[in-house]
């Protein structure tokens, strides 16, 4: 075991100087440890009983409903829309094992919002096969990601934007000019998965650390965990079946593979070398020698981080080292992966209604800070606040794209709802379709698309209970404006420079299970606006 572990060590560290090699070594041999704790706990951890089956009488328990998987996994909105419309408000199916409780829209407000009850952390950790992280992290985790998200990025995004916008103009150029080149398709989600993982790097430890191996692995990690949550999950008819031996060896294999060879051997000791040795002053700091310090706003995600953990003294423990390595991890999933499926959605919206794209390209001249000697308009976070066209358009792909159960809880108690008992320890998800398609709150034509819907707003990022995409109560997705503004410089960037065509005005929804995290699939042409290859 000793030996595997040096030979670990001495793999991870190479090429890195013996001084700074020891407290490395100590900080992600613990790091690894860790890890690999996490990965046998999720595997050795027996399952909870169903505890319906214990303690609630049948009677008081809403109806369990027998939907084949066939029909699940194909076509889930019907599926789950009439077996709520026929059999109730509150329904249990079974699904990959476990029994879930769907609501309709009369009760998600309640479900999503009613912490007492249903907890979000229990939910999603869940949801995302990541259970064991809420018992290993004393029950800090999601409250500590929230904090990394609304405190470190949202009062910084006029900065971020300016740090992150040269790299999704540079990769818009290279797509388009891809596309020109060989007169095919492009992959527009690899490539907005790798642009917007350059552009959270930059975001997480600054610049200076971006080239082909730190972007080659923030790719690759925010793969991995995607995969290991689950995300692919309902593509393969053996996880569905057996998705426990599916979790076991997914996880297995990735957290060796990524997580432990990649991310601690590349991306680790750049936020050890990072915050190692530094003195912070410490979040909310009230001590006189920090007194009129000015809050940074362009200082990398992971200074922000560090402050969270600093002891009196403004120094970062080893530990609260590891901490923040694992916290960096959650956000290259969170920030990188999703992000890129949605603007494949909206990209491919925009191309098979060619009608708008007029609209959107006036309104890019419109609000544009000029155009640089490359022919790209320039923009700013007070630019793209500004693309109201654009952003009743994104609202508009987001209400309609046909999400199904994409927000999860968890019981805490046995929890009346709709006259029945949800026995504590239930998986409980509303049936997102049912509430943005309600005519209650559409009206007659809920069903239609209608980009201008929202041109007077609310904007796309806002929450509410009647749009669901992000989520609604206290745990409603806090990158959500990262999110909509890198969608917006995302397609601005794209028709600054090209019209973008999906072949035959048609995609396919490879998973209509989990529209929102794995994109649409079509042929995407991107005609160059200007057909002189650019060499830039
Ligand atoms: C279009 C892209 C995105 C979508 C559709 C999305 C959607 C969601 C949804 C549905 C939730 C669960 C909310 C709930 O259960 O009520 C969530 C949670 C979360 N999202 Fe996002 N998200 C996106 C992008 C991002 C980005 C860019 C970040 C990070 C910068 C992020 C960070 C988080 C975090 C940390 C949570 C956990 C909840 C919390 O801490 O309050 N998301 N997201």
């Amino acid at each position: 075991m000793l030996t595997a572990f040096d030979t670990v060590l001495t793999l991870t560290f190479h090429g890195t100087s013996p001084a700074s090699r020891s407290v490395q070594e100590v900080a992600v041999g613990v790091l690894i440890l860790f890890v690999a704790g996490f990965c046998l706990f999720t595997i050795a951890r027996p399952r909870k009983q169903s505890k319906p089956l214990r303690h609630t009488p049948a009677h008081l328990l809403p109806p369990i409903i027998d939907i084949p998987a066939s029909e699940i996994f194909s076509s889930p909105q019907k599926a789950y829309e009439s077996a709520l419309k026929n059999h109730g408000p509150v329904i249990g199916v079974w699904r990959k094992g476990r029994l879930e409780y769907i609501v309709n829209e009369e009760y998600t407000k309640e479900v999503l919002s009613n912490d007492q009850d249903f907890s979000f952390e229990r939910g999603t950790a869940s949801a995302l096969n990541l259970e064991f992280i809420i018992p290993l992290s004393k029950g800090k985790f999601f409250k500590d990601v929230h904090m990394m998200v609304t405190g470190g990025i949202i009062p910084r995004m006029e900065k971020i934007v300016d740090q992150i916008f040269p790299t999704f103009k540079r990769q818009a150029r290279g797509i388009v000019k891809d596309s020109q080149l060989s007169g095919n398709d492009v992959d527009l989600f690899a490539h907005l998965h790798r642009c917007i993982a350059e552009a959270m790097l930059i975001t997480i430890v600054g610049e200076k650390y971006v080239s082909d191996r730190t972007l080659q692995v923030t790719e690759e990690t925010a793969h991995a965990i995607a995969t290991m949550t689950g995300i692919y999950q309902n593509l393969s008819p053996f996880a569905r079946t057996f998705p426990k031996t599916w979790k076991v060896i997914t996880w297995a294999r990735l957290v060796v593979k990524v997580i432990i060879f990649q991310y601690c051997r590349v991306i680790v000791p750049i936020i050890w070398r990072e915050i190692c040795g530094r003195k912070y002053r410490p979040l909310n700091s009230r001590l006189s020698e920090y007194i009129g310090e000015e809050e940074r706003h362009d200082e990398p995600l992971v200074h922000y981080i560090a402050r969270m953990y600093t002891d009196s003294q403004g120094h970062v423990s080893i530990l609260s080292a590891m901490w923040v390595s694992t916290l960096v991890l959650a956000f290259i999933f969170a920030s990188v992966h999703q992000t890129a499926a949605v603007a494949v959605w909206v990209v491919f919206e925009l191309s098979i209604r060619k009608e708008y794209l007029a609209s959107a390209q006036e309104e890019l001249s419109a609000i544009a800070d000029g155009i640089d000697s490359s022919g790209v308009h320039k923009l700013t976070y007070d630019t793209l606040r500004r693309s109201t066209v654009l952003d009743s358009f994104i609202r508009e792909v987001l209400r309609t794209k046909g999400d199904t159960l994409s927000a999860a809880r968890e019981t805490v108690r046995d929890v009346s709802l709709a006259g029945y008992t949800i026995p504590e320890g239930s998986f409980v998800s509303p049936m997102a379709t049912l509430t943005h398609r309600s005519r209650t709150l559409y009206g007659e034509k809920a069903a239609e698309f209608d980009p201008n819907r929202w041109l007077e707003g609310p904007a796309s990022s806002t929450i509410d209970p009647g749009y669901l995409p992000f989520g609604f109560g206290r745990w409603a997705c806090p990158g959500r404006i990262l999110a909509v503004t890198e969608i917006k410089m995302i397609v601005l960037t794209l028709l600054a420079i090209s019209v973008p065509e999906v072949e035959g005005g048609e995609y396919i929804v490879v998973d209509p299970m989990n529209v929102t995290s794995v994109p649409p699939v079509g042929r995407l042409l991107l005609h160059p606006l200007n057909p002189k290859p650019n060499n830039n």
